[in-house]
């Protein structure tokens, strides 16, 4: 599996004992298949690997937790053998607990749940970690940063939502640009290797307030599925250099 695709091993080279070095990195684009042709999805997945795509960000919705419902394991597993991306799976199901297994056992590399979705963040990232997969927290944008202090440890990667989640298609909140500043901070002092991902409302307009705010990855379902180009789609996106510190 393609984690650390073409210059993201230098990730370990940018943060050194919580000192950033300058060293930078390209940023990692993670289209979101919510937004892909339904009725076409092993296409819709080569396609987006195809169009230079770094990982597969799959939103799996309940109807409970989140009011919309997407597409469970089976989707997933279905999948894997169209793509060959990391796939990124980003859970806002409650529990999550229960399903840790059958989305590790589908092709996840990467779980991540919200820490309203469950009693036990802590053991849930355990769980995942001991599937032997990567594991990540969602902050919602009501959900405070400080929540990520007990679990630092236990983590490969950060998401803040940048709208509500349920829902591809909406405005890009900006009152989350200090939050996702203050996480960036957070993970240079832990001095782990720690992705800081946003989701939601990503264009090629708020891209670049990500990677200024600190983001290493964005999530964008609308802005890549939406379009008919989706390489044009994906290097707008990276604008203007592609790359983070
Ligand atoms: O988690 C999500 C919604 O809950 C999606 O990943 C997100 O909304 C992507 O869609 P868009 O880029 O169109 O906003
Ligand atoms: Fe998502």
């Amino acid at each position: 599996m393609r984690w650390r695709k073409a210059g993201v091993a230098c990730l370990f080279g940018s943060v050194v004992g919580g000192i950033n070095t300058g060293v930078t990195r390209p940023l990692i684009i993670a289209p979101s298949l919510l937004a892909a042709d339904f009725a076409r999805l092993g296409e819709e997945v080569a396609a987006i690997e195809a169009a230079g795509a770094d990982w597969l960000h799959l939103d799996i919705m309940d109807g409970h937790f989140v009011p919309n419902i997407s597409f469970g394991p089976a989707v997933v597993k279905a999948l894997r053998k169209h793509c060959g991306l990391p796939f990124d799976v980003h859970l806002m199901i409650a529990p999550a607990d229960p399903y840790l297994a059958a989305f590790a056992e589908a092709g996840a590399d990467l779980i991540s749940l919200h820490p309203e979705a469950g009693p036990h963040l802590h053991r849930s990232l355990q769980t995942i970690r001991a599937l032997g997969k990567k594991a990540g927290v969602v902050l919602n944008p009501g959900t405070p940063a400080s929540v990520l202090a007990p679990v630092m440890d236990l983590l490969d990667l950060v998401l803040v939502m940048t709208v509500n989640p349920g829902f591809g298609g909406q405005s890009f909140l900006h009152s989350q640009l200090p939050k996702i500043a203050e996480i960036r901070r957070m993970i240079d002092a832990s001095g782990r290797d720690i992705h800081l991902q946003i989701d939601g409302g990503v264009t090629a307009a708020t891209a670049p307030l990500c990677v200024e705010a600190g983001a290493d990855t964005l999530v964008a379902g609308t802005a890549v599925f939406g379009k008919p180009d989706y390489a044009a789609a994906i290097a707008a996106l990276r604008q203007p250099s592609g790359m983070v510190a």
